[in-house]
Order: structure tokens, then sequence, then C-alpha cells
């Protein structure tokens, strides 16, 4: 068993979360970067916990420079051992209405202007994102939100833009027609990383809007969204709140192996192996090295 420790990445307008014991704001430094913000970590019903927002306390960093190696190495080196990133998103579907969650348990990747994983020339290794979620993660979610009265969907195809300009009507309808069920700007890489340090990761898409497809509905205003995102904020704070008493404070090995995905995934030779990268993967990828 493994000492719990959950990470909540909060997205556009979730700036940090109340009720924590011992609760205080750390700066983490990492090799990969400077973190979006200091981490806050603290304790609820017993769980270690850490919240990062994801732009940063007011809101600094756009989807394209949000420094998420920094963020998912922090949170690695922290002790995490289960991140729930929380974000906005705009909806492909008619019944993912604004309001509603919707646990995401696939991604297509769309962007194009960010670093992608932690390995490279010096250290290879090839991961599998096959299944990019940890059902047991996303499962706790679920019931987290239903318990605390949230209309919540079980499934959904996050399509991640670079943004920050919203798409097109032309390429919101495209992506509904490729079987997308909400859109955001952040997920990836951040999704792959969690990955790659072999930390469970579940995503909840709070939807704000239906992007720019619906005949009934206009272009996406980010007036509406925010106006959305305030009570969305309140409720996923809610949720977080349930977490820690249905994950417990000691954590069995994952059943779908999110915290063994390096197992056979490094693929450079001992011998050719650069050392300065070995030593900024020493939290990431140390078990394996
Ligand atoms: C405020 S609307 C656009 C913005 O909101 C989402 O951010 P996050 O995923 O961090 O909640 C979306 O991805 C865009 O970055
Ligand atoms: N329609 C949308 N497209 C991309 N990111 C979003 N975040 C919230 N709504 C969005």
């Amino acid at each position: 068993m493994t000492e719990t420790m959950i990470a909540v990445i909060g997205g556009s307008g979730i700036y940090e979360i109340d009720g924590l014991e011992d609760a205080r704001w750390q700066a983490v430094e990492s090799p990969w970067g400077t973190p979006s913000d200091e981490i806050l970590t603290g304790r609820l019903d017993g769980v270690n916990m850490a919240f990062l927002p994801r732009h940063g306390r007011g809101h600094v960093h756009s989807p394209t420079t949000v420094p998420y190696r920094a963020n998912i190495d922090a949170l690695k080196r922290l002790g995490a051992t289960d991140v729930i990133s929380v974000s906005a998103c705009g909806s492909f579907r008619e019944e993912y209405a604004p309001g509603h969650f919707v646990v995401v348990d696939d991604f297509i990747d769309r962007t194009f202007a960010r670093e992608k994983s932690f390995f490279g020339s010096g250290c290879v290794a090839h991961v599998s994102v096959a299944h990019p979620t940890c059902p047991r993660l996303g499962d706790a979610c679920y019931t987290a939100a239903k318990d605390a009265g949230i209309t919540i969907h079980k499934g959904g195809t996050y399509l991640a833009m670079e943004g920050p300009q919203f798409s097109s009507m032309a390429e919101s309808k495209m992506y509904r027609a490729w079987g997308c069920d909400v859109i955001g700007m952040t997920n990836m890489p951040e999704a792959k990383l969690a990955r790659e340090a072999e930390l469970c990761y579940a995503s909840i898409a709070m939807v704000t809007d239906y992007d720019s497809w619906h005949p009934d509905h206009g272009a996406v205003e980010i007036t509406e969204i925010i106006a959305t995102l305030t009570g969305n904020a309140d409720k996923g704070r809610e949720m977080v709140r349930r977490l820690p008493a249905l994950l417990g404070e000691d954590r069995a090995p994952c059943p779908h192996g999110c915290d063994r995905a390096l197992e056979f995934a490094i693929m450079t030779a001992p011998d050719k192996r650069d050392p300065a990268l070995l030593s900024k993967l020493d939290a990431v990828a140390g078990r394996m090295l």
C-alpha cells in the first residue's frame, strides 16, 4: 500500500480549494521549469491533498504557455499518486448541457505548440495512452459528483485544441462529426505527461457552452462562459471535498496499471543514456532508472 495524495489541477475559474487542514502554499522546484504557481497542500478527511491552479492565481498562463511538464513533475515530486484535472469545456452534445460535468475517458490531441514528453534524445520511452485516463479515479469522481447532486455523464472524448481562439463553426462541426463530446485547450499534453509520470489521471470536464456548432446558440462568448464557470467552480469544489472519503488514506496498486506505465517503456540502452536527462527524470522515472 502507498500513502494516497490526491492532486487537483484546477482549470479556468478554480484558483483555490477550501477546507484543507494545515493548508499552506509551497513553492516546488522542478528541473522542467517553474510550475504554474505555488502548490497548496494540506489534508482533507485525513488524506494528503495538493492543489495547483493550472493557469496560476490571477490566470497568468494561456493554454499554450502552461508549464505542463513542470506541473506534473512538481506534483510527482510532492508525492502525488492521483491527479484530477477539473476543466472548463465546450460541448458537442445536446444532452451535455452547460452546468453539467463529464468524466472524460478519451482524447483527440490537436495541440501543436507544446512540449509533450519528459523523454527524448538520450532516454527514449514510449508509454501507451490507448486508455489515457484511470477508470478507478474517474469512477470515484463520478460517485463524488453524484453524491454532491451534480449532473454528471460517464464517458466522453475531449478534443484538445491549441487555442487561445475558440473554434470556427466548420471546425466545431468537424469535431462533432469525428465523434468528440467536449472541447477544451488544456488536457493535452497534461494527460500524456501524467501517464509518463506513472500517475493515475482523471479529467472532469465542466460544460460551460455549446462551442459554435449549435443552431440555437451563437458563437462562444467569454462572458457567458465566466457566468457558467462561477456556478461550476463551486460544484467542482463540492466534488473534491467528497473524494478523500472515497479514495482513502492508503492506496492499493492501480488495477489498470497507471502506476506501472513505464515498466517496459524505456528503449535507450543503459550505456547510451544521457546523464543530464536522467538527472531531470529523477522524480518522474527514478523508479525505472
Ligand atoms: C475560460 S474559457 C477557455 C479556457 O478555459 C479552459 O481552461 P481549463 O481547461 O484550464 O479549465 C479551456 O481549456 C481554455 O483554456
Ligand atoms: N468552446 C470551448 N472551446 C475550447 N475551450 C473551451 N473552454 C470552455 N469552452 C470552450
